[in-house]
């Protein structure tokens, strides 16, 4: 274990500060995009460790071109073969584009700077990089070299330089461009990094304007004071370097403090040009400057950065991988955290900051204005970096009913109304809390489609809406005033109710109170609506309606009912409103039944007075000794319930039985749409084919027809379809004999399914029967078809 001292004071010395009088940096803004040179690598590199191989620097050197570098600093030649030999392979397979500088650095020792010479040879614009320290420290400790010496050392290897780069100019036609770094500049007193510049800037003797001005790369090599004082410094060489016009001034910042984006930031105001750093901050101990960073906050600002990183996630795969580092989470602008909020309050303002924006942006739009990005707390589009609006909300137990809601309305396209999103918000925030983990996305969508039954049969509650109508009910007391009597509604649909086919019926001012009333009146479920709102969604011939429903139980006295404390919520989605609205008051009320039993239905079969689905099968059995496919039984049951709640609730055994033979055409003399009257079954040329060709009576009128298929129905359809529009398909098929010997015959239960442009499917069963099992199932066929509202070919003539 360590020990803090507790006068740090005895052990560490704070920076002296500069006196600069009228400092001018502190009331600058930003007006424009600094020139970037990226080091990833050569100071990223050489601070990895194990540094890039010649492969891994390829793909990032192509990375930084394509993000739009200009200046590139690519290697410490003389530092390794991988090094020197990465330079060589850019130029000699032509890897940089004529408007990228490559940059090389190289220490101030004839070997070295000879050695990077001999790397660039034949590049076209090449920057030489040349440094030496130059703080009291590495004076004295390092090189053990007076002021003077040092300047020495710093002027007499930039002439071997500039000679270098004359002579390799005149043999290769480089155009060479000189960088002199004062190293520990931050660290040096800066009245000698000043006079160290001006001998330098003397010895190379070329500093001009434009692409001549020479460089001086100013770093904080490693951070040991406050940004302000950084910039303090930049800002005295500025004013002090003589022909500042003939001088690039860059940054160099390091992070050991944290401070390296406010350093680099504060001392641009000061007057640099120039910045150097590294993607995410790679580089030696905390980094250096983080150019993503940089470039991004000037993005912010309204200033565009010259760099582009539009597909930030790309960016990141290949930097993480060519420097095996991770970008932390919270890593501004590239952290996987960074767009996202979890905490309930920032959901909350992030989603009305959404709404607020795009009416905003409408605004704008029409009136011809910028549409500004302004929303709380996303200081960025993630859209501008290729990110998708996914994260910006994750949701666990911080969360609040504002970011759960943002998310059901992105996922689902539904817009819950507050006390709806109060509601389903307590749902899953018991869920993360208990289980104290993130909700994913997958785990609200589905804990909404299951908590209001919503989304297909696969979340269908234990009522399920299957078909309706409703119809107008005039009002029974005739009105005495000239205002038109107030239209009642009635409903009549069938119900999944438990997986059973339940017919119901009820009355109301409108769909949704003559269902409240029907099932108040079949199944004893006794609620009342309290809150209900609509939206549609999307637009034009697809758009659906969305409907909420608030019901709460039904008490004889409004204010109660009112201020119910439990209530249950229900959606519906529909392209037609009305059954939005039924689906959704069918939502809540499976919420509120819970697991309790309903009353069993209260229908009389004979003596039987509370006969189910499995009753009327069994006497049809008794009956006509049919086995009724499982569907059909439900569809059969249905049709029964209809026509006993016609009739008072009661059916004799006797009409249900002419009932099933009048609705399925088994065995009536009545003449049907479709009749078969003769028919020729053959083999057909294509093998395992069959063809039929059939005299067939339509409305009563004949037509010869024929149709191929893989079996005789097939091929009945085909032919039948020569006469109609649309198509039919069989979705079940079953038989069965009946009888013994030889008055066996054929039962052929057949359910059709009709399809035809312009309206909605439907689908009807016929049952045929002969001793030829052929032709029970040709004669089912053409019964099922005749139940159909299947449009004649003729008509559209
Ligand atoms: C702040 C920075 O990032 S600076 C860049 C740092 N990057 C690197 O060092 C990576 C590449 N470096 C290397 O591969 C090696 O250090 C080399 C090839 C440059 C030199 O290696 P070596 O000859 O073995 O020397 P070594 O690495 O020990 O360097 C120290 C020597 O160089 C001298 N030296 C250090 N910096 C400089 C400089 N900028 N100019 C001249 N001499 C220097 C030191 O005084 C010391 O000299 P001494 O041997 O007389 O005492
Ligand atoms: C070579 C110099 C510029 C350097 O890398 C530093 O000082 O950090």
């Amino acid at each position: 274990m360590g020990c803090m001292l507790i006068e740090p004071s005895q052990k560490y010395k704070p920076y002296t500060p500069l006196n600069l009088v009228g400092r001018t940096w502190p009331t600058k803004t930003f007006v424009k995009a600094p020139i970037w040179l990226s080091t990833d690598l050569r100071d990223g590199n050489q601070a990895l460790a194990t540094p890039m191989t010649g492969d891994q620097k390829l793909v990032f050197f192509r990375l930084l071109v394509k993000c739009g570098f200009k200046e590139i600093e690519v290697a410490y030649p003389a530092a390794s073969d991988t090094d020197f030999s990465f330079v060589r392979y850019l130029v000699e397979h032509d890897e940089i584009p004529d408007d990228v500088w490559i940059q090389v650095l190289t220490p101030a020792r004839e070997d070295l700077i000879r050695r990077t010479f001999d790397a660039v040879v034949g590049a076209k614009h090449v920057i030489i990089h040349m440094y030496n320290a130059t703080s009291a420290m590495f004076r004295d400790v390092v090189f053990k070299n007076s002021k003077d010496q040092t300047i020495d050392l710093a002027v007499h290897h930039t002439n071997l330089v500039r000679e270098l780069a004359n002579q390799y100019a005149t043999s290769h036609g480089t155009t060479f461009r000189y960088e002199y770094s004062p190293e520990t500049f931050s660290q040096t007193e800066v009245d000698f990094s000043v006079a160290i510049c001006e001998g330098v800037k003397t010895a190379w003797g070329k500093a001009g304007t434009g692409n001549e001005r020479i460089i001086f790369n100013l770093p904080a090599t490693v951070e040991v004071g406050p940004p302000n004082h950084y910039a303090d410094q930049i800002e005295y060489f500025c004013t002090h370097i003589s022909e500042r016009e003939k001088v690039v001034v860059s940054l160099h910042p390091h992070n050991d403090r944290g401070t390296g984006i406010a350093a680099a930031e504060l001392a641009v105001l000061a007057g640099a040009d120039r910045i150097e750093g590294c993607l995410f901050g790679n580089g030696e101990r905390t980094g250096n400057v983080d150019i993503v960073n940089l470039a991004l906050n000037l993005y912010t600002q309204g200033i565009h950065p010259h760099l582009d990183f539009s597909d930030i996630q790309s960016i990141i795969d290949i930097v993480t991988q060519c420097n095996d580092l991770p970008v932390h989470p919270r890593h501004p602008y590239a952290g996987e955290f960074v767009f996202t909020a979890f905490s309930g309050s920032h959901q909350d303002a992030i989603k009305k900051g959404f709404e607020a924006q795009t009416q905003r942006h409408a605004r704008n739009l029409a009136n011809s204005e910028a549409q500004i990005w302004d929303m709380p707390y996303l200081p960025l589009d993630p859209a501008d970096l290729g990110c998708t609006y996914e994260a910006v909300i994750r949701v666990n137990s911080q969360s609040g009913k504002g970011g759960v809601a943002y998310l059901v309305k992105r996922h689902l396209n539904l817009d819950l109304p507050r006390k709806m999103q109060i509601a389903f918000y307590q749902v899953i925030q018991a869920i993360s809390d208990r289980e104290a983990r993130e909700m994913t996305m997958e785990d609200i969508t589905s804990t909404f489609r299951s908590t209001y039954h919503f989304g297909g049969p696969k979340y269908e509650g234990r009522l399920a809406l299957k078909t309706f109508s409703t119809t107008p009910e005039p009002a029974s007391e005739p009105s005495d005033t000239d205002e038109a009597a107030d239209e009642r509604r009635r409903f009549d649909g069938t119900l999944s109710v438990d997986g059973m086919l339940r017919v119901i019926r009820g009355e109301g001012n409108g769909p949704i109170s003559a269902l409240l009333n029907a099932l108040h009146s079949h199944l004893d479920i006794d609620l009342t609506l309290r809150e209900y709102s609509e939206h549609t969604i999307g637009e034009g011939q697809t758009a659906k309606a969305a409907s909420y429903i608030e019901l709460v139980a039904t008490t004889n006295n409004i204010k109660e009912t009112r201020s119910a404390s439990q209530s249950w919520w229900g959606v519906g989605v529909d392209s037609d409103i009305a059954a939005a609205g039924l689906r959704a008051v069918l939502s809540a009320v499976n919420s509120a039944i819970g697991d309790r039993p309903l009353p069993e239905l209260k229908l009389s079969i004979g003596f039987d007075s509370t006969s189910g689905q499995a009753d009327v099968a069994n006497a049809i059995v008794n009956s006509l000794k049919l086995q009724l496919p499982r569907r059909l039984q439900s569809t059969f049951f249905e049709v029964v319930q209809r026509a006993t709640r016609d009739s008072g609730g009661q059916i004799s055994y006797e009409d249900l039985t002419k009932l099933f033979e009048e609705r399925y055409g088994y065995e009536t003399t009545k003449p049907y749409r479709f009749e078969l009257q003769s028919f020729d079954l053959a083999k057909s040329s294509v093998v395992g084919r069959r063809q039929i060709v059939a005299q067939l009576l339509v409305d009563g009128e004949v037509r010869g027809v024929s149709g191929e298929g893989n079996g005789p129905l097939s091929a009945a359809l085909a032919a039948l379809h020569t006469q109609i529009q649309g198509t039919l398909s069989i979705r079940e098929y079953i038989e069965h004999s009946i009888g013994e010997g030889a008055d066996v015959k054929a039962v052929s239960f057949v359910e059709l399914v009709y399809e035809v442009e312009g309206r909605n499917k439907e689908s009807a069963w016929g049952v045929g029967s002969d001793s030829d099992i052929t032709l029970s199932g040709l004669q089912a066929v053409m019964k099922a078809a005749s139940s159909l509202n299947v449009v004649d070919k003729k008509e559209q003539t």
